[in-house]
């Protein structure tokens, strides 16, 4: 049986002139129109509404005086309908409503009434509710890149973001970035971490990665944990992270809240919202590259990287045009893919259930402790070689993509691995291998429809917890590295080769396309790291059952 809610006010106040009964309990704000007919009536719209205190923005007081309403901040506002009698109290709500695909937006409700006692306790109980939620923050420090996506970051924080932490109450340290590189280097080294409840990135997925190279290095720092060495066990980074996308896949953002939305997105911050996210580790020959949250891809998605970088000035078109460009180039990229397969976890690739709000498959997995429970040790990784758990591959690919999230994005809403999870300390490892261009046309085209993306027979998929690639001139050259001056000039003829295609010569390498930043050592050693990072998110909300008709918003 349901427990009563305990409630800590309960009032008659009045909604847009009409009397309603007003409850407050911790975890409820419900307000319900008192009706004279007890008759249903079906065409009248809802008169019961309730808002969860977690998803109150704040609470503003105002109160109304010969004509005009005084406002919070001390300044006098006309109120152009007087409600009732002559002087009455009110107080606003500001609270998260839901709106289609995953959109939230910030509505309010205006209480009043004539007791200005009554109007008070309803305040301040309000607010005594809001600060015991101890999740949420109260100072942030914020970067924005001017330069990502359509070059709109400022104005979409200033415009979009700002009024609503400060509505809140949260404030900020802004940083707009002066050049690459600036936020990272920031965070390692000249900001002042323990001031703040968590840091926010205006920008797209390499803005992103900025702030998490930042933190996670200064976290390993600060902790003594050496982020070089590959089998080091990170430690995980305290501060959350929010992102306003402002760039131009930022599929980080999507495939965490569901839609890219600068307003959803800050009011998840304001919430106090938290998801864990697992992050690979990158390196070659035991030094340490890069990290990745969303996609790690060479051939295709290295190309297309590479080949966008050129374009920047179309903006986010400039994915399209080299998509097309790299599709009909058709370049393929021999070598071994070596793998650890993620034993012991709930949940495969090719699952129907997805990763959502709560996802049950992230908790269970996220407790096993990957480096203890799995039968392996990272610094035993030879032996457990030798004990035949590690499976290799070698071939010929157009594609080898790494998705630690299902890298849902707006042109591809199920993205490329649609059933990888967030925080369960594994990555989706798909290999593409050579096949016509009508075939690899069909594979792309599983991105954008509802059919398995892994049902084709050049298509092969593993959730893995480590891989490696070595491309396969590393190995003829007795598996020693190429040293530079070799590397330098396969690289130099790929180019030529991929810029004249008609040649009919395929180049050596590709790079890898590391959340978007270009990565140029082909061979590398990929290491899932199990939650090591969280955002200011809940991963991607279910529909819920019974949407609220009267909400315009919603329908
Ligand atoms: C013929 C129909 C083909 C349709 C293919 C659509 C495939 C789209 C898959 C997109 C996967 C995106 C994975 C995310 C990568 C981002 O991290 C990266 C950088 O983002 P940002 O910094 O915000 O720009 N974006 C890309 O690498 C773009 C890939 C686009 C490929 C067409
Ligand atoms: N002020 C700046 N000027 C130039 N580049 C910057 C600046 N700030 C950040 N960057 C870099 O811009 C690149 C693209 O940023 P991102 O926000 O991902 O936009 P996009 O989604 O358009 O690629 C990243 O590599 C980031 O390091
Ligand atoms: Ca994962």
């Amino acid at each position: 049986m349901e427990r009563p809610r305990r409630l800590l006010l309960l009032s008659e106040l009045r909604v847009r002139n009409a009397a309603h009964d007003v409850s407050l309990s911790r975890s409820l704000l419900t307000w319900k129109r008192r009706t004279s007919s007890p008759v249903y009536h079906p065409f009248r719209p809802s008169v019961y509404h309730s808002v969860s205190v977690s998803e109150i923005i704040s609470v503003r007081e105002e109160e109304e005086e010969y004509g005009s309403r005084r406002r919070d901040d001390g300044s006098w506002k006309k109120i152009k309908e007087r409600e009732g009698k002559d002087c009455r109290q009110t107080f606003t709500v500001l609270y998260v409503e839901r709106c289609r695909q995953h959109r939230w937006r910030c509505a309010e409700v205006t209480f009043s009434c004539s007791d200005e006692a009554l109007c008070q306790r309803w305040v301040s109980s309000i607010r005594e509710q809001l600060a015991a939620i101890t999740s949420r923050p109260k100072h942030l420090l914020v970067y924005i890149n001017p330069y990502g996506g359509k070059r709109q970051g400022k104005s979409i924080y200033e415009q979009k973001v700002s009024p609503l932490f400060a509505e809140a109450g949260i404030s900020t340290d802004v940083i707009v970035t002066e050049h690459a590189n600036h936020a990272r280097d920031h965070l390692r080294t000249g900001a002042e971490l323990k001031k703040f409840d968590g840091v926010v990135c205006v920008g797209g997925d390499g803005m992103f990665s900025e702030i998490v190279h930042g933190l996670i290095w200064r976290t390993q720092v600060d902790g003594s944990a050496d982020p070089n060495c590959p089998d080091e066990t990170l430690l995980p980074c305290s501060l959350r992270i929010g992102i306003i996308p402002a760039g131009s896949t930022d599929c980080i953002c999507f495939a965490t809240v569901g839609t890219n939305d600068p307003v959803t997105s800050a009011l998840h911050i304001i919430v106090g919202d938290s998801q864990p996210m697992d992050v690979c580790s990158v390196h070659h020959n035991n030094t340490f590259l890069r990290y990745s949250v969303s996609l790690l891809g060479y051939g295709f998605y290295g190309d297309v990287l590479t080949d966008s970088e050129r374009k920047r000035w179309m903006g986010p078109a400039r994915y399209d045009l080299s998509g097309l460009k790299m599709f009909l180039t058709h370049h393929y990229y021999e070598g071994t893919v070596s793998y650890l397969p993620a034993r012991g976890i709930v949940g495969t690739p090719r699952d129907a259930t997805r990763c959502r709000s709560g996802c049950v498959v992230c908790q269970h997995n996220g407790q096993l402790r990957p480096e203890t429970s799995d039968g392996y040790e990272m610094d035993d990784a030879s032996e457990s070689e030798s004990d035949g758990e590690w499976k290799t591959i070698r071939g010929k690919f157009l594609a080898i993509n790494a998705a630690s999230m299902s890298c849902a994005c707006p042109r591809s809403p199920k993205g490329l691995s649609p059933a990888a999870h967030l925080a369960d300390g594994t990555t989706d490892l798909i290999l593409v291998r050579k096949c016509s261009r009508f075939n690899f046309l069909r594979h792309l085209l599983r991105h954008t429809s509802k059919d398995d993306q892994f049902d084709l027979t050049f298509v092969e998929v593993h959730r893995v917890r480590r891989f490696r690639f070595t491309p396969r001139h590393c190995q003829s050259d007795s598996d020693l590295e190429l040293d530079l001056q070799e590397y330098g000039k396969r690289q130099i003829f790929s180019q030529i080769c991929r810029d004249h295609p008609a040649c009919g010569c395929a180049p050596a390498y590709s790079s890898w396309n590391c959340d978007g930043e270009i990565l140029t050592h082909a061979a590398i050693d990929v290491r899932a790291h199990c939650q090591l990072i969280k955002l200011f998110a809940r991963g991607i909300e279910e529909p819920a059952v019974f949407e609220d008709l009267t909400n315009p918003c919603a329908i």
